[in-house]
């Protein structure tokens, strides 16, 4: 996998020191993956400046509960399916992502039915993404049932 085709867009500020720390840790072992902050300020303002921020080519993954589950070998399997497509995985902020927006995602990723703070979704979305590239890649990181 590479990470330069990935670009996590993300609703809101991290403000904990200690979630900003995981973030850190993952993104740096995942070089070239590019996090864009966009300010909150209401579902449909966000929406709007989500849909700006996308690149033209660059498939909407939209983070939701009700979207898709996987387990982690499946998922790095659906990334490595995603060939060199570009992606853009997108995480809404406290109000969530505008329905619209959902409904126009390429793919929408659950990463459990439960509801986690958007900081939380930023820190597990990128340690499932180098737990993908690690098991693509054979390394020792992923010990299933480990
Ligand atoms: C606090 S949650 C939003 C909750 C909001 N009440 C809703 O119904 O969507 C903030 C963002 O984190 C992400 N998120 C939270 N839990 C998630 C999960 N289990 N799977 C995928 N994304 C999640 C989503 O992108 C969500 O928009």
């Amino acid at each position: 996998m590479n990470p330069a085709r990935i670009r996590i867009i993300a609703v809101g500020k991290v403000r904990k020191g200690w979630v900003g720390e995981g973030v850190e840790t993952y993104r740096k072992r995942l070089p070239g993956l590019e996090i864009v902050e966009l300010r909150d300020g209401g579902m449909a303002r966000e929406a709007e400046a989500i849909s700006a921020e996308l690149r033209g080519g660059e498939q909407l993954v939209a983070l939701c509960e009700e979207g898709q589950s996987y387990d982690s070998l499946a998922f790095a399997k659906a990334l490595e399916g995603s060939g060199s497509e570009r992606l853009a995985f997108v995480i809404g902020g406290a109000d969530g992502l505008d329905p619209a927006l959902k409904g126009r995602a390429h793919w929408r990723l659950s990463l459990s039915p439960m509801t986690f703070p958007h900081e939380l979704a930023r820190l597990l979305l990128l340690e499932q993404l180098y737990r993908a590239s690690s098991i693509q890649q054979g390394g020792p990181y992923h010990r299933a049932g480990a």
